[in-house]
């Protein structure tokens, strides 16, 4: 094929390999089984979404990925090597970070010994200067409790913090949940700096207005499986039928 034909192609099918390549993931929690065979793939440098409903599988599929579920099966591939064998703490050497729901900071740590919490498992992490460059807000609360953080700052605290491991793959898991627009619009300029140098990113949103102005691709997930994916150029032309499938 030409270079010019290759250039043209979607983002969605371009000719290098994944860098992420999830195929027929089952997950449970106990006896319960919660993800039934979940597929995607994300290239290196892509955003990517996992949209659906309370309930659908894209947190258990986050927390699949990243080695944190005991029972999981299928295949997860990372930079070509299979990690569905793999606990956490290899998962996150190989350079992938999760950064919860619940955000997970300590509320008796200041937010520098929160930030300096995670060891470093790559080279090349983010230093505490350029942290403080995207959140200019942490400098400020430097040796403030966890507990006397806002929403948002605590959010970016748990950016921060996975930013200084090393780990280019970032998956966060409703970032913008319950935060006021202009700290919406913060961390949306932060995932687009993030893109701009590299980075790869699963994001779990239900706000997929948010979504749309940050992912270059959305995978639907429903009941414990990706049932559709819409490149985000054509979300408009898909409005419908994503509001069907998210319930608004
Ligand atoms: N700790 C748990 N123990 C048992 N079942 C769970 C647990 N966490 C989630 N589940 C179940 O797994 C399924 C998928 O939940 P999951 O949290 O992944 O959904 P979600 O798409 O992220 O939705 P939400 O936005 O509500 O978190 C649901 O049926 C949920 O009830």
């Amino acid at each position: 094929m030409a270079d010019a034909a290759l250039a043209d192609r979607p983002r969605a099918r371009p000719a290098q390999a994944p860098l992420l390549s999830v195929r027929d993931l089952n997950a449970w929690y106990g006896e319960s089984h919660a993800l039934h065979g979940v597929t995607f793939d994300v290239h290196e440098g892509e955003v990517v979404t996992l949209l659906g409903r309370n309930g659908a599988g894209k947190t258990t599929t986050l927390k699949a990925i990243m080695g944190i579920l005991a029972k999981r099966t299928g295949s997860v591939t990372f930079e070509d090597r299979e990690t569905i064998g793999l606990p956490a703490r290899a998962i996150a050497r190989a350079g992938i970070a999760y950064c919860p729901e619940e955000r997970g900071i300590f509320s008796s740590l200041s937010v520098e010994e929160n930030l300096m919490l995670p060891p470093q498992v790559k080279s090349g992490g983010m230093s505490v200067e350029r942290i403080f460059e995207l959140f200019p807000n942490l400098r400020e609360r430097l040796s403030s409790q966890g507990t006397k953080l806002s929403g948002g700052e605590q959010q970016m605290l748990a950016i921060g913090r996975i930013l200084r491991t090393g780990a280019k793959t970032l998956l966060l898991d409703e970032p913008t949940e319950g935060l006021a627009p202009v700290i919406i619009q913060q961390i949306g300029r932060t995932i687009e700096r993030l893109k701009a140098e590299g980075f790869t990113i699963i994001l779990v949103e239900q706000n997929f207005r948010f979504a749309a102005t940050v992912a270059d691709r959305h995978y639907v997930v429903e009941q414990g499986k990706v049932v559709d994916q819409i490149l985000n150029d054509e979300l408009d032309a898909n409005i419908e039928k994503l509001h069907a499938y998210l319930g608004v």
